[in-house]
């Protein structure tokens, strides 16, 4: 199986004026990574933030928060696919990546609706690849988890619906405990 469920929540739809604070914030309410959206206006039509506020985050929340998939190597490699791409594009480098990343909405923007059609592709990749990491990213909140879990995701990026919440540790927790289960019940029915 790949390495645990963890939670990234994405800092996209935070307050950008006290991103540090928001980034240490999450980070104390049990997230696993947190979810950097470098966007610059040309693959996705958002401009977020680039290289130097991301280096000016790990000089402010030290060296232990991920800021990328993997937790065992120093050097990762994630794919994404965008919700046009077919999983087809992706197979042939899953091999050789540490994390696939199936957008379950069309890259941009916070807040949008999760898009459940492409939770095919996550059960294709999790039936051909079974100790990869994949994530889910967009729309996924207490509403949906159980759709990308029970395809097999065991990354969730979850913007809105844990920067909005009254009490993000408890969102977290519940993203967390439903990818869980799913995994547990997985390898029980192998
Ligand atoms: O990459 C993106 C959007 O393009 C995401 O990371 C979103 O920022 C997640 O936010 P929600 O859809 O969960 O609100
Ligand atoms: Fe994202």
């Amino acid at each position: 199986m790949a390495s645990g469920c963890r939670i990234g929540p994405s800092i996209l739809n935070s307050d950008l004026a006290a991103l540090g604070a928001e980034c240490s914030r999450m980070l104390d309410c049990g997230a696993d990574y947190l979810h950097l959206d470098v966007m610059d206006g040309h693959f996705v039509p958002n401009i977020t933030f680039g290289h130097p506020v991301v280096e000016s985050l790990r000089k402010r929340l030290g060296q232990e928060p991920f800021f990328e998939a993997c937790s065992s190597c120093h050097y990762t490699v994630g794919l994404a696919i965008k919700p046009g791409t077919t999983v087809e594009h992706l197979a042939p480098w899953a091999n050789q990546i540490d994390m696939a990343l199936v957008m379950t909405v069309e890259p941009g923007f916070g807040g949008q609706k999760f898009m459940e059609d492409m939770m095919p592709k996550v059960q294709w990749l999790r039936t051909q690849f079974p100790s990869l990491d994949i994530e889910v990213d967009g729309g996924v909140g207490p509403d949906t988890i159980h759709k990308c879990a029970e395809a097999g995701a065991n990354m969730i990026v979850s913007g809105s619906a844990i920067m909005k919440s009254a009490d993000p540790r408890s969102v977290i927790n519940l993203l967390r405990n439903v990818c869980s289960e799913a995994a547990q019940k997985r390898s029980l029915d192998r």
